[in-house]
């Protein structure tokens, strides 16, 4: 689920060493323009390690016995099935050396003899540089497969390569698929591919891409694969779905691709089998058991960071992960625990989306898009809570509340609010909030539902409002244990201090709905708040602890529909940021792996990829929205945190 979004550069030709032009860019990224977004906060030193990941030149579980391989006859038969140049692909890799050392990003390798670094498709320009290492760099990446010499395509290495041996390729449609085909010849500057689909297209090589051999087809890490271009990747991703193979790794990340129904790699003998190291496919269970275990031995924290757009599994994806954990944690009734507080936070913390019917949101009580839901407790309050209960709030049906009705979906097809809200109570009682602190909660709720459904009438042509008299009002206001006079005047005026007197004004009908969804907001985030104290209190309490953690980070995933607002603004920042911090993280690291070992290595661009403020610069009418909603924002920020770095210029 993870992805990292870089871009590998050659070495520069220049005196500086690699390292230098590494810390360079990273010092200019610092010394960000006043309009640019903040710079991270600086990488504490990590002792912390990258897992080791292997990089055999053949697929996983291919051994070698007395020099030919066990799997000998389906090897050879492939390779003899295969046209020459493959052949001869696979007598070079037979040539090469096995890895230095694993590495994230391929192993660099070392090469026999000069003449097999000519014929390599693995050899770039750099070589001759780095000879004194005797050690290669990987296939320069696919942005770099391509370039023009005065205005003519002209293939890299790479292709010329591929070209050359008529090797397979991926051949791009305009339809913006990648089609698998055989370049059965060259002519002028175009090619000929025969598809599988037994087509034959002629197309201008900056069209393909080189496919890998199909002895690589489905392998378990990506960083097997001889190319590691978009269609490559998808190609083994897809492969491997069909299988039911959701899991593939990609050096340290984990890719998991939701299979969106039930698969059978989860359970009890799943979590043995990963623990006592009978298994290590890529799973969330590895993942979650090397965190375990580097955190024992190095008594160092470690985090989990899921990404991936909405609805692309990071939830049930950080559930697997905490499952596993609570397992090994110890049989202290840990698991049941955990996972009863996943009941309380998804009911608090998420809602029905266009995308996702149990997605992690913030933000949107007081509104959101059609056919949406707000948090799931408010319809499972409406629709289970028992007649007494129901009484002491004076709670209606959902479709009663503005706030629930206004997006005209109040269901999710398949799923009971009522049987939810029992299950809720369970999860409640069994994270070990008190009944007191229940009736508050829900108190609470039902507080939010009825400062929905006060409203104001305009009383002079300078638009001043008044708040109409209602069950809303008188309602909201005993729950909230107010008089209804106090919350008109919360609601309704606003007191302007001039000198030692004060004034007070009565605001416009926007700024009174403001102020009244303002509360509600802010009464649903310090609930919200309040139950996340609550949770790590209930599972912290009585347990001897260790100052040692592993931090598992879910966060609402990255969306983009035809219309945006501050929901998605917000969302997509998080994850913008989340992602920055992440490469910066996870390449400097590899970068200080390969300096400790005397290696110096081509410099890592960072690719700055906060784009979420584009998406409302198209949109006008969204602009001054955001303007606005930025500004509370920082004001409300600047509060509680002091001045903010320039963001938003
Ligand atoms: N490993 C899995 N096995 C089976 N179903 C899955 C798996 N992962 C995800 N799903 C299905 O996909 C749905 C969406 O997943 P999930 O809620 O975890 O997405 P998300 O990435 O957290 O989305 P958001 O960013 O909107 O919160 C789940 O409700 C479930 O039906």
């Amino acid at each position: 689920m993870l992805s990292a979004a870089t871009v590998m550069a050659p070495a520069a030709a220049t005196q500086k060493s690699s390292l230098e032009v590494l810390l360079e860019t990273i010092r200019k990224r610092d010394e960000q323009p006043k309009d640019a977004p903040p710079a991270l906060p600086a990488r504490p030193t990590c002792r912390g390690r990258l897992p080791t990941t292997r990089r055999p030149s053949l697929p996983a579980g291919f051994k070698l016995e007395n020099g030919m391989a066990p799997g000998a006859a389906v090897e050879t038969a492939l390779v003899d099935n295969k046209p020459d140049a493959e052949k001869e692909i696979a007598a070079l890799e037979a040539k090469e050396e096995k890895p230095v050392k694993g590495r994230i990003f391929g192993t660099k390798r070392k090469f026999p003899n000069a003449e097999v670094l000519e014929e390599s498709p693995y050899v770039n320009e750099s070589h001759e540089e780095r000879k004194g290492t005797a050690i290669c760099m990987d296939p320069p990446s696919v942005s770099s497969a391509t370039t023009k010499t005065n205005g003519k395509a002209a293939c890299t290495d790479i292709m010329d390569y591929v070209l050359r041996k008529k090797l397979r390729v991926w051949c791009s449609s305009p339809n913006a698929k990648w089609e698998l085909g055989q370049i059965r010849s060259i002519s002028g500057d175009d090619a000929e591919i025969l598809l599988a689909n037994g087509k034959v297209l002629t197309v201008s090589p900056e069209r393909l891409l080189p496919a890998n051999p199909d002895i690589l087809d489905g392998v378990d890490d990506l960083i097997q694969m001889s190319y590691l271009n978009e269609p490559s990747v998808l190609h083994n991703l897809q492969l491997r779905y069909s299988r039911d193979l959701i899991y593939t790794k990609a050096g340290p990340v984990l890719i998991a691709v939701n299979p969106l129904k039930e698969v059978a790699l989860y359970g009890k003998s799943s979590i043995m089998q990963y623990k006592q190291k009978i298994k290590d496919d890529p799973h969330v269970y590895a993942v979650a058991d090397l965190a375990f275990n580097e955190m024992l031995r190095d008594g160092i924290n470690q985090s989990i960071i899921i990404s991936g757009e909405s609805g692309a599994g990071k939830t049930e994806t950080a559930k697997i992960a905490m499952q596993y954990l609570s397992v090994l944690g110890g049989a202290s009734g840990m698991e049941s625990e955990v996972l009863q507080t996943n009941v309380v936070l998804e009911a608090l913390g998420n809602a029905k989306t266009s995308r996702n019917n149990n997605s992690s949101r913030f933000s949107r009580v007081v509104q959101r898009a059609q056919g949406e839901r707000s948090y799931h407790i408010f319809y499972q309050l409406c629709s289970g809570a028992p007649p007494l209960l129901k009484k002491k709030l004076f709670l209606k049906s959902a479709n009663d509340y503005n706030y629930l009705k206004q997006s005209n979906c109040l269901r999710i097809d398949g799923v009971d609010d009522s049987k939810k809200f029992t299950a809720l109570v369970d999860a409640l009682d069994a994270t070990q909030i008190s009944k007191e602190d229940q009736m508050k909660l829900f108190s609470m709720l039902a507080t939010v539902l009825w400062l929905g459904n006060i409203s104001f009438s305009v009383v002079d042509n300078e638009n001043h409002v008044e708040v109409v008299s209602s069950e809303g009002l008188t309602t909201a206001a005993k729950l909230l244990g107010c008089t209804a006079n106090q919350l008109v005047t919360a609601l309704s005026t606003r007191k302007i201090r001039a000198g030692n007197d004060s004034i007070v004004k009565k605001l416009t009908l926007m700024q009174a709905i403001d102020a009244r969804d303002a509360l509600a907001k802010s009464i649903y985030a310090n609930l919200f708040d309040w139950i996340v104290e609550q949770t790590n209190h209930s599972l912290g309490s009585g347990r001897k602890c260790t100052w040692r953690s592993i931090s598992i980070l879910d966060i609402y995933g990255f969306e983009c529909f035809n219309k945006n607002g501050f929901e998605q603004f917000c969302i997509n920042y998080a994850n913008e940021r989340l992602q920055q911090h992440f490469n910066r993280h996870l390449f400097k690291l590899q970068q200080e792996e390969y300096l400790e070992d005397g290696i110096d290595w081509a410099p890592v661009e960072f690719v700055d990829n906060t784009n979420c403020l584009s998406l409302f610069e198209k949109r006008d009418e969204d602009k001054k929205k955001l303007r606005d909603d930025f500004a509370a924002l920082e004001k409300s920020y600047e509060a509680r945190f002091g001045a903010l770095p320039a963001v938003v210029g």
